[in-house]
């Protein structure tokens, strides 16, 4: 488990090389198909980690009554522990941060912490490498640390620290920020930074929808991961924006061009990879956008994913994606989740995204064009 200070890692790091990444998919796959056969017992949520309100009692900070107006609404909550270590940092943690250890507590805060709001036991099922990772790319505050209440004691010894993350309701009007803040130098730049915080809103979104997409918000919050570190790290600058970024790479040759050779996770491939997925968002949301009350959302987001990203993956991915959209809620209770108001007031504001979202793919295309970037392995 790791301490304040550790360095993060991403979770493509731990896991290695590309076929053990492939074969996280097997479970999903088993997923997928319990849930859609019913078999699993409990039918995925669409919002499984909602809860009403917080209100904690923080004896660390003694803000617990001031932050619980801030946190009223719906909130999606997850608890985390360290053991015998110093507190996790909420901007350090990572999926590995996530132990049996973290479980065993957990199981035990939820028997005897009872001030604690929300069902956690769900949150429980959440705790492995394929649920956490998601939930912490969020805008997520932690609000309770160290030295809980005394019934923390009667935990386990090893127990001595409590995080509380909570992460606010996804609203699709943040991510039109995002993207609309992103764009500068009248559209002819993009701010990486802004660009990622969308990637992140759309996570947010997707991970409300349950855990059948959780091997698709996995790869997304690697690369973005990936992209954070580049920020946080002593080139920082050089990743400040799209342009900047190309120029530092190919400069510095930085960027593995026809084969994957010393520089596997460049910031230069690694946007490619969201860049492609921006486009499956693009057609996904106009069709959206111009679908009638009666469509079918997932017939819409295959029929985008096969205009788009689908030519890039493999047969295995292809199947496993083309049968988790058939788990996509209804257009209405889409629409819902996106918490902008009617379905009129979400195509409204999908008619507003758009062209945001179509600046920053298509500076980005004309870029990697320029450069002869898009076809990076
Ligand atoms: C405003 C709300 C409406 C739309 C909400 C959309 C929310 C979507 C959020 C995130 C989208 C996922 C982005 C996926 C990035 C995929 C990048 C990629 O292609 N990665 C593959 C190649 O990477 P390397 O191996 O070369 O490093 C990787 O192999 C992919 C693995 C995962 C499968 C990706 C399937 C993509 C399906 C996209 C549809 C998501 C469905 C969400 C439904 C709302």
């Amino acid at each position: 488990m790791r301490g304040r200070n550790s360095a993060p890692s991403s979770p493509g790091h731990r896991l290695g090389s590309g076929c053990v990444e492939k074969l996280q998919l097997l479970p999903t796959l088993c997923t997928i198909f319990t849930t859609c056969v019913g078999m699993s017992g409990r039918r995925i949520a669409t919002a499984p980690y909602r809860t009403p309100a917080v209100s904690l009692p923080c004896t660390d900070c003694q803000r617990g009554g001031g932050r619980k107006a801030e946190h009223s609404g719906d909130i999606t909550a997850v608890l985390c522990f360290t053991a015998g270590a110093d507190t996790v940092s909420a901007g350090k943690l990572t999926a590995g941060d996530v132990t049996d250890t973290g479980i065993a507590a957990l199981r035990l805060v939820t028997r005897y912490l009872p001030w604690l709001p929300g069902d956690f036991g769900i949150v429980e099922d959440s705790f492995n490498d394929a649920e956490v990772v998601p939930l912490i790319v969020g805008r997520w505050r932690e609000l309770c640390v160290t030295a809980a209440p005394a019934t923390t004691q009667r935990l386990t010894n090893e127990v001595v620290s409590l995080v509380v993350i909570v992460e606010e309701k996804f609203t699709l009007r943040e991510v039109l920020v995002s993207f609309k803040s992103c764009l500068v130098d009248n559209d002819e730049d993009v701010i990486v930074e802004h660009y990622l915080n969308g990637w992140k809103g759309l996570v947010r979104f997707m991970n409300s929808l349950g855990t059948i997409f959780s091997f698709v918000s996995k790869d997304a919050v690697n690369k973005i991961q990936i992209m954070e570190n580049y920020l946080k790290g002593e080139n920082g600058e050089r990743y400040r924006t799209l342009q900047s970024m190309v120029e530092y790479e190919l400069s510095s040759d930085l960027v593995d061009v026809t084969k994957r050779g010393s520089h596997p996770e460049s910031g230069c491939r690694t946007v490619l990879r969201l860049h492609r997925a921006l486009r499956w968002l693009q057609l996904f949301l106009e069709k959206l956008r111009t679908s009638s009350e009666d469509s079918k959302t997932s017939t819409l987001c295959s029929e985008a994913y096969n205009d788009s990203l689908a030519n890039y993956h493999p047969w295995i991915i292809r199947k496993t994606a083309t049968v988790a959209f058939l788990a996509l809620p209804a257009r209405n209770m889409f629409f819902e989740v996106m918490n902008v108001g009617t379905a009129e007031d979400v195509v409204d504001m999908l008619g507003e995204a758009m062209p945001y979202v179509s600046k920053v793919y298509d500076f980005t295309q004309e870029l990697y064009s320029q450069h002869n970037l898009l076809d990076l392995p």
